[in-house]
C-alpha cells in the first residue's frame, strides 16, 4: 500500500517476529532495548518535569527489562526514584537480567509499594508477552496505584491489557501516557484497551523499515492512506451521473426517517444524484421532507426487477427502517451483484437464512458492504460473536470470509475487514456519534462512495472515516441531522501526523 510505518498495526506475534528477525540482521537486541528504555525515561521527564519521584515497576520479562534502562537513565538524570519489581531478579534471563545488571540502586518487592503523593508510576510490569491473567500480586499493586489516582506511564502496553485482542487480563493500569515501539497493536486502539492507554507515544528503537514490513500483515490504522488513491477527485467536465447515482430504500409509512438521512448523507457526501425508493404507503410523507433528493414509488420486486435495468444506478443502500422479512431479503437478493450496503433491517432479516445471503454474494460477485452494529453482528454470526477466544479484529476478519462481503463491525473501535484479510481499525470517533441515526448517516456515505465507483473495503473504510470527522466537526451536541450537515469534503491531500495519536 505504500503508507508510513505509523499507519500499522502489528501484533504481539508478529512484533515478536519483527524483533527476532532484527536480531538476525544483525542488529543487537540489547540496543533495542536500550533505545526503548531511554524512549520511556525521556517522555517521564518530559511529561512529569516536577515529579517527585520516579516509581519503576518491573516485570519478568523484556517489559521489565525496559523498566531497568530507564531507572538507570532516570538515576542519571538525578530523578528521585524508587524501583519495585515481581518475582526473583536473580531469575531474569537474557537482556533484561543485562539491563537489571546496569542498574545499581536500590530494587525492592512489589507488594511493599505503598503510592506517596508526588510520584509519577512507570509501568513496566507486562507488555506484549502478557500471557494470561495477571497474578493477584500485581491486580492488588495495580488497584493501590489506581486507588492513589497517582499518573501512570506504560511501556508498550499498560500492563493487564492483552496487545492482540485489547482485553483486560483480570486488571489493568489506566495510563496517561503509553510508549510503544515501532508500530501500534491491536490493544492500543480496540476496547477497553484504547481507554487504558492516554497518550499513545509510538517510538522508533531503530528496527529497519523493511524487517517491520516484511513481518507486518494486512491490518492498519483506518487513515486517509488506505484508500485516499481510491477517492475521486472532481473532474471539472463531471455531470451529475458521473458523480454516481445512489438509490437508497425506505421502509413504510411510520419509518421513514432513517432512509431519508441516509439519503441525505448520500447526497452531502458527493453522490451526483440520489434517489428515495419509496412505498406507495409513504410517498405522501417523503415528499414532504425531501427537496435535492429525489423520490421514486416502487412496491413489489417485479418493479425492482425492471428499474435495475437502467445501468447508470450506482450503488444501493438497503435496510435503515425499511423493515424485518421477506421483502427485505427479497430486495438484497437482486442487488447483491451491484455495489450494496446492507444495514440495520436488511441485516437482521437474515438472521435464518444467512447462507441464501451470502451464496448469492459469492456468486453474483457485486461490491458489498453489511454495517452491523453488535446487536446485529450477534444476529448474523452468533457461532463467531460467541467465540471470546477472537479479538473484534478477528471477528470481523471471519465474518467477511463467510459472507464474501466487507464487514464494518461498528462501535468506539469500528472494524472493517474484506474476505481477503484486508482491515482497518478506526480511532477518529467521538463518542457522541452515538446518537439515534448516526449509523444511518454513515451508511449513506458508503452509498455515496460506492455510487463514485469505489471499491467496497475502500468505501467503508473512508466512510467510517468522513463519519468520524463528521462527528467532530458537529461537536458533542450532534445529531443525525448536524452529522449529515458536518460531513467534510472529499480532500484529503494533507493527512494528519499519526506518530502520536490522542486516543
Ligand atoms: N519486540 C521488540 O522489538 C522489543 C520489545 N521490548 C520489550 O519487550 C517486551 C516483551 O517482552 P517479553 O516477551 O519478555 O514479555 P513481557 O511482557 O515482559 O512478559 C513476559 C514474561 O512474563 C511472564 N508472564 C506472562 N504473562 C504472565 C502473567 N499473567 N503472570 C505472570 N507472568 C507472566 C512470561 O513468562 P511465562 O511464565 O509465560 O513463561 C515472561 O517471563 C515488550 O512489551 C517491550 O516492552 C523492548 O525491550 C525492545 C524490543
Ligand atoms: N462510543 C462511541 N464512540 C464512537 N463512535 C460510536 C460510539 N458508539 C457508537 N458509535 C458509532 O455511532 C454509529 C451508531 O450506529 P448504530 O449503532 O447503527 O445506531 P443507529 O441505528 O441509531 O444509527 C456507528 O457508526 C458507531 O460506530
Ligand atoms: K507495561
Amino acid at each position: 500500500m505504500g503508507e508510513a510505518l505509523r499507519d500499522l498495526l502489528v501484533t504481539p506475534a508478529e512484533m515478536a517476529a519483527i524483533d527476532e528477525d532484527a536480531v538476525h540482521s544483525g542488529i543487537e537486541s540489547f540496543s533495542l532495548m536500550r533505545s526503548a528504555g531511554m524512549a520511556v525515561s525521556a517522555a517521564a521527564l518530559r511529561l512529569f518535569p516536577s515529579a517527585s519521584r520516579f516509581v519503576v515497576l518491573c516485570g519478568p520479562g523484556n517489559n521489565g527489562g525496559d523498566g531497568y534502562v530507564a531507572a538507570a537513565a532516570l538515576a542519571e538524570s538525578g530523578a528521585s526514584l524508587a524501583v519495585f519489581a515481581l518475582g526473583d531478579v536473580g531469575k531474569l534471563k537474557g537482556d533484561a537480567a543485562r539491563a537489571r545488571a546496569a542498574y545499581a540502586g536500590e530494587i525492592q518487592a512489589i507488594g511493599t509499594y505503598e503510592p506517596q503523593a508526588g510520584d509519577v508510576v512507570i509501568d513496566a510490569l507486562f507488555g506484549a508477552g502478557l500471557a494470561r491473567d495477571l497474578p493477584d500480586e500485581v491486580q492488588e499493586a495495580i488497584r493501590r496505584v489506581e486507588d492513589s489516582r497517582r499518573p501512570v506511564i506504560a511501556v508498550d502496553l499498560p500492563s493487564g491489557i492483552d496487545g492482540r485482542s485489547g482485553e483486560i487480563r483480570g486488571a489493568s493500569f489506566t495510563a496517561a501516557h503509553t510508549v510503544t515501539f515501532m508500530a501500534a497493536k491491536p490493544g492500543h486502539l480496540l476496547l477497553p484497551g484504547r481507554t487504558r492507554c492516554g497518550t499513545l507515544e509510538v517510538f522508533d528503537i531503530g528496527i529497519p523499515d523493511r524487517v517491520v514490513r516484511a513481518r507486518a500483515g494486512d491490518l492498519r490504522i483506518n487513515t486517509p492512506a488506505v484508500w485516499q488513491q481510491h477517492a475521486s477527485g472532481l473532474d471539472p467536465a463531471t455531470h451529475k451521473y458521473k458523480r454516481g447515482h445512489l438509490a437508497v430504500f425506505s421502509g413504510p409509512q411510520i419509518s421513514t426517517g432513517a432512509a431519508r438521512l441516509s439519503a441525505m448523507a448520500g447526497l452531502n457526501a458527493g453522490a451526483g444524484l440520489v434517489t428515495l425508493v419509496s412505498p406507495p404507503d409513504a410517498i405522501a410523507a417523503n415528499a414532504a421532507h425531501l427537496t435535492a433528493v429525489m423520490l421514486k414509488e416502487m412496491g413489489k420486486t417485479g418493479d425492482l426487477a425492471a428499474w435495475l435495468k437502467d445501468r447508470r444506478l450506482g450503488a444501493f443502500v438497503l435496510g435503515p427502517g425499511f423493515g424485518v422479512g421477506k421483502k427485505a431479503r427479497a430486495f438484497a437478493l437482486m442487488l447483491c451483484g451491484r455495489a450494496l450496503v446492507l444495514d440495520a433491517d436488511a441485516v437482521t432479516s437474515f438472521k435464518e437464512r444467512r447462507t441464501d445471503l451470502f451464496n448469492t454474494i459469492a456468486m453474483e460477485g457485486g461490491q458489498v458492504v453489511m454495517t452491523p452494529h453488535e446487536g446485529e453482528f450477534a444476529r448474523l454470526f452468533p457461532e463467531i460473536a460467541a467465540d471470546t477466544a477472537l479479538s473484534k479484529i478477528e471477528k470481523a476478519q471471519a465474518a467477511a470470509k463467510l459472507s464474501h462481503a466487507v464487514i464494518l463491525y461498528k462501535g468506539p473501535d469500528t472494524v472493517v475487514a474484506a474476505p481477503s484479510g484486508r482491515t482497518v481499525v478506526n480511532a477518529n470517533a467521538p463518542p457522541w456519534l452515538a446518537t439515534a441515526g448516526s449509523g444511518d448517516v454513515l451508511t449513506g456515505i458508503i452509498g455515496a462512495h460506492l455510487a463514485q465507483g469505489m471499491p467496497a473495503f475502500e468505501a467503508a473504510a473512508a466512510a467510517v472515516w468522513r463519519h468520524g470527522e463528521a462527528g467532530t466537526r458537529a461537536g458533542q451536541g450532534a445529531t443525525a441531522e448536524t452529522l449529515v450537515a458536518n460531513i467534510p469534503p472529499f480532500d484529503y491531500s494533507a493527512t494528519r501526523p499519526m506518530g502520536r495519536v490522542a486516543l
